[in-house]
């Protein structure tokens, strides 16, 4: 049967915003090269990767010390499995041991004939080792037939041309054109194994045309797998622009901002792996701490301040005045009204039926912890006191938060009542256990003790982490300046009973 050539046009592009991309490669166990640098760099793309194995190798960042080939039929019925349920937007090829297995491969590319095929003809590893039997290229170039792009690094590009290896990037750019003319296929000629302070890359087309792509040679000796995550990054972004120069220009923007971040990883001693996922772990400093360990650091000065605060003071040692105390309790009745309304707008918002039911049971407790101040202690410390400037001042906050922010927003702008109160609340009932005599504000302190409100604090949290994670980092920027306004305002609010009462019974006025 005669098949046509692919196109290596870039006419009538098929475009997917997460293309299903297919590698048919080998295993590398140590999670560099191989399916593991495909799985990584087409995810890294926002393409779902798929992975049929054609080899396993023992590998590690130091060399190869074995390499299994599992029985061909096998690899066919993986490939059949696949091809059988699942629509291919791209297939990248990496790794194929011996002929027989470039030969099943090539059978099923014949009938598959998947719209987009990267061909990475994998020869030897970085360290040096061989990776297919001597000889199998002749089988290679078979399956170029129906290959769009193929991916010699010069080695390769010499041994597929049975010439010598170029010396020069001129000599590289020559022999690639022979490769895409020879075959009707496009040529990505890699320089990485020049010397020099760049690495050139070209794409060459059958008809002699090529783009060069350039950037700077990155100083690292983390280089395992460059040339299989390339590869995959090319077939993903194909599928996803629909254009070659544009899938190439921005796979090895990419591979630089991995090689850049590669020694961060430390991973084995010998050439280790690139870091595919730089660009998600600079959103999501996750592997730095988490967000709330960063908000929790950042709200250092206020903490310090509420221990410093003469209310916490006074409250701790059982001499603050009952006035004092009624003011605190005062607002703290007419803040929770509204910051209950505030929990449930954040219940409106949650993402999650878990997270919806903990923000309304929150909503709820508020209510009923209003209710239990009124009835349990506003009557024994009664005050008429209207809304008091510091307590607007906060609820102006949240309420703004609520009415326009994201749920990240509302989550970090509710959290400093939580975290902070919890924290005020742990300091002062460890003191208070070492009271000794009868504390005049006892029963108050006790309630501090509560598992459930620590419980609550913990889970929102975690809460705040995730709503971190999923954000951009613009959001997270948002959501950090809400939780900043709001433990300046817990601060605020605790040290309002002094300012007010005493300015109140001064000036006779509000
Ligand atoms: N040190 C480096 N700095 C920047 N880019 C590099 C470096 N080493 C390799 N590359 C790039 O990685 C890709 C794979 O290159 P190459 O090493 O030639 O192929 P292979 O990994 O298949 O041996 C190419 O885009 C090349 O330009
Ligand atoms: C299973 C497997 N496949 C491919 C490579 C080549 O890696 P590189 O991308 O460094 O050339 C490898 N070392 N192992």
């Amino acid at each position: 049967m005669l098949t046509p050539a692919p196109s290596t046009s870039d006419r009538a592009p098929q475009r997917v915003k997460h293309p299903r991309v297919l590698s048919i490669a080998g295993s590398d166990p140590s999670g560099g090269a191989g399916i593991q640098a495909d799985i990584k760099s087409i995810s890294a793309h926002g393409g779902y990767a798929m992975a049929v194995l054609t080899a396993l190798t023992a590998q590690n960042t130091q060399g190869v010390q074995g390499v299994h080939i599992p029985p061909v039929a096998f690899l066919s019925s993986q490939l059949d499995a696949v091809a059988a349920d699942i629509s291919l937007d791209a297939v990248k090829i990496g790794m194929l041991a011996d002929a027989q297995v470039m030969r099943a491969v090539g059978d099923w590319l014949a009938v598959t004939r998947p719209a987009v095929v990267v061909l990475d003809p994998v020869m030897v590893a970085t360290s040096g080792d061989l990776l297919v039997a001597e000889g199998a290229h002749e089988a290679l170039l078979e399956l170029l037939k129906f290959t769009h792009l193929v991916t010699p690094n010069l080695p390769e590009l010499a041994v597929l041309l049975n010439q010598a290896e170029a010396g020069s990037w001129a000599e590289a750019l020559e022999q690639g054109q022979q490769l895409a003319a020879a075959h009707e296929v496009l040529v990505l000629v890699k320089g990485g194994h020049l010397p020099g302070e760049e690495c050139p890359d070209a794409l060459v087309w059958p008809d002699g045309t090529h783009q060069e792509f350039r950037a700077p040679r990155i100083a690292t000796k983390n280089t395992h797998g460059t040339g299989c995550s390339l590869s995959s990054a090319v077939a993903t972004l194909r599928a996803q622009t629909g254009d070659w120069v544009e899938s190439v220009r921005l796979a090895k923007e990419w591979l630089s901002g991995a090689l850049v971040t590669a020694d961060d990883l430390g991973v084995g001693s010998g050439a280790g792996p690139i870091n595919h996922l730089h660009a998600l772990w600079a959103n999501a400093p996750a592997a730095a701490g988490t967000f709330s360990d960063e908000l929790w650091a950042d709200c250092a000065p206020q903490r310090q301040a509420i221990f410093e605060l003469d209310f916490i003071k006074e409250l701790a040692a059982g001499t603050l005045e009952s006035k004092h105390f009624a003011y605190y309790l005062a607002q703290d009745a007419l803040y929770l009204g509204t910051y209950s309304r505030v929990l449930a707008r954040a219940s409106s918002l949650a993402p999650t039926e878990e997270e919806q039911k903990f923000w309304a049971q929150g909503a709820q407790n508020c209510i009923e912890v209003e209710m239990s101040l009124h009835r349990d202690w506003l009557s024994q410390f009664p005050l008429e006191s209207p809304m008091g400037p510091v307590t607007k001042h906060y609820l102006d906050h949240l309420q703004a938060v609520a009415c326009s922010g994201s749920y990240g927003e509302v989550v970090a702008a509710v959290l400093p009542c939580y975290w902070l109160y919890a924290e005020v609340g742990r300091v002062l009932h460890s003191d208070y256990l070492s009271y000794s005599g009868k504390h005049p504000y006892g029963a108050w302190l006790e309630s501090y003790a509560d598992e459930d409100f620590s419980r609550a604090t913990e889970r929102a949290v975690a809460i705040a982490d995730t709503a971190a994670r999923h954000g951009s980092a613009p959001e997270r920027e948002r959501m950090r300046a809400a939780f900043a306004h709001s433990a300046q305002y817990e601060v605020d609010f605790f040290a309002a009973p002094h300012r007010r009462v005493d300015a109140d019974l001064g000036a006779r006025r509000d």
